[in-house]
């Protein structure tokens, strides 16, 4: 039997990178006069990549964005984002141990972010994780990004995986979406960005904390 392939989301499930998405955020908006965003404020901003999160931040404030203003923005975003990473960011506790673990088991891992590609990779390489990954997707590395089915399922074949041999855990409701419509099982983690609690979004599983995803969790979710 082919081995197990475990699809990470990246901001919120693998690493918080609240701090700096804010920071950057705040500096990107800045250059339009609009009010400093929180920390808070992400749940709702984050979930499709920095140019919704951009577009995002001016309706919150409510004010109307031109689409000639986005595109400067964006790279002012990406700008400072890549000149500061990886900054604050962290991985969540108990992450390393948990992907040390699965690597041991022989398990392919993978990454499936609506970030960019280009901002993934070398925030990953800063914190030394990509050694760990089979395939690394970002939004824009298909035509398609989460919740479209073909984001994640481009992932697990670049990643050598099999899809009926694979889970996905991420914290908000573009991971729980794109493992159903890929009819993939998923584990919901509550300490990332979500507008909801994760509960609701109808994961196979919550667990809070990494320590919780053991090799015995993940082979039941795997033949269900
Ligand atoms: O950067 C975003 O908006 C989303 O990133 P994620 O898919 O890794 O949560
Ligand atoms: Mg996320």
């Amino acid at each position: 039997m082919s081995k197990p392939t475990i699809v990470f989301d990246l901001d919120g499930t693998l690493i918080d990178t609240a701090t700096d998405l804010v920071a950057s955020l705040n500096y990107t908006i800045a250059a339009a006069d609009l009010e400093p965003v929180g920390a808070d404020d992400l749940n709702h901003l984050v979930g499709h990549g920095a140019r919704v999160m951009i577009e995002r931040a001016f309706a919150l404030r409510g004010k109307p964005l031109a689409e000639d203003e986005l595109s400067p923005l964006l790279d002012r975003f990406i700008a400072h984002y890549q000149a500061n990473m990886p900054g604050e960011s962290q991985p969540y506790p108990g992450l390393i141990d948990t992907l040390d673990r699965f690597e041991a088991a022989g398990y392919r891992l993978a990454v499936c972010t609506n970030k960019m590609e280009g901002l993934a990779r070398p925030l990953l390489d800063g914190l030394g994780l990509t050694r760990y990954f089979s395939a690394i997707t970002g939004g824009d590395t298909f035509a398609v990004r989460k919740p479209d089915a073909q984001h994640l399922l481009g992932t697990i074949e670049k990643a050598g995986g099999d899809p009926q041999r694979a889970i996905m855990v991420g914290d908000s409701r573009n991971d729980i979406l794109v493992a159903q419509n890929a009819n993939i099982p998923s584990i919901a983690v509550p300490f990332g960005y979500s507008d909801v609690a994760v509960a609701t979004l109808n994961p196979t599983i919550v667990i809070n904390h990494f320590d919780e995803m053991t090799l015995e969790l993940v082979e039941k979710l795997l033949i269900q």
